[in-house]
């Protein structure tokens, strides 16, 4: 398994401790940027870990903004991305576990670095169940076909 990550210019602290977290654990990541605090547009990197998600196979997306909204926001418009916007470790299991998320999204302003660590630990060792959730993650890509 694989991490993509970025943030905009108000997430960039935490990415680096997430990365710091991702080189930790020994997890394969691949980090999109930016590399300079100069003020970017966070549409533009989510939609890079989004279609890096979609094309690569087992891979996971981080996004980190100012409050993970924006990030979670355009992350959701893509097809085949589930993105959640997480401030606990339960969120983290339980939408990894039910809503099978392939995008964690947190926000630099909200949460600080040890329980976004905490967060992302959750995220990245907690497996989708199936079972009766499998049925209802279909459903959300019927609703995606039903887009045109
Ligand atoms: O999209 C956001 C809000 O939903 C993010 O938090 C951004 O990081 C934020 O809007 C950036 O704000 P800034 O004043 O340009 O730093």
């Amino acid at each position: 398994m694989k991490v993509i990550l970025a943030s905009d210019h108000a997430g960039i602290e935490l990415r680096q401790e997430l990365v710091t977290l991702l080189k930790e654990r020994g997890t394969d990541f691949q980090d999109l940027g930016p590399q300079t605090r100069e003020s970017v547009d966070y549409p533009d990197f989510a939609s890079r870990v989004a279609q890096a998600v979609v094309s690569e196979s087992d891979t996971l997306g981080v996004l980190v903004c100012g409050t993970g909204i924006g990030m979670s926001i355009v992350a959701n418009k893509h097809r085949g991305i589930r993105a959640a916007l997480c401030t606990t470790e339960f969120e983290a299991r339980m939408t990894r576990a039910h809503n099978d998320a392939n995008v964690l999204c947190l926000g630099q302003r909200v949460v600080g670095a040890g329980v976004a660590r905490g967060i992302l630990e959750a995220f990245l060792s907690t497996a989708f169940e199936g079972g009766r959730h499998e049925k209802r993650v279909q459903k959300i890509r019927d609703v995606e076909a039903q887009q045109r």
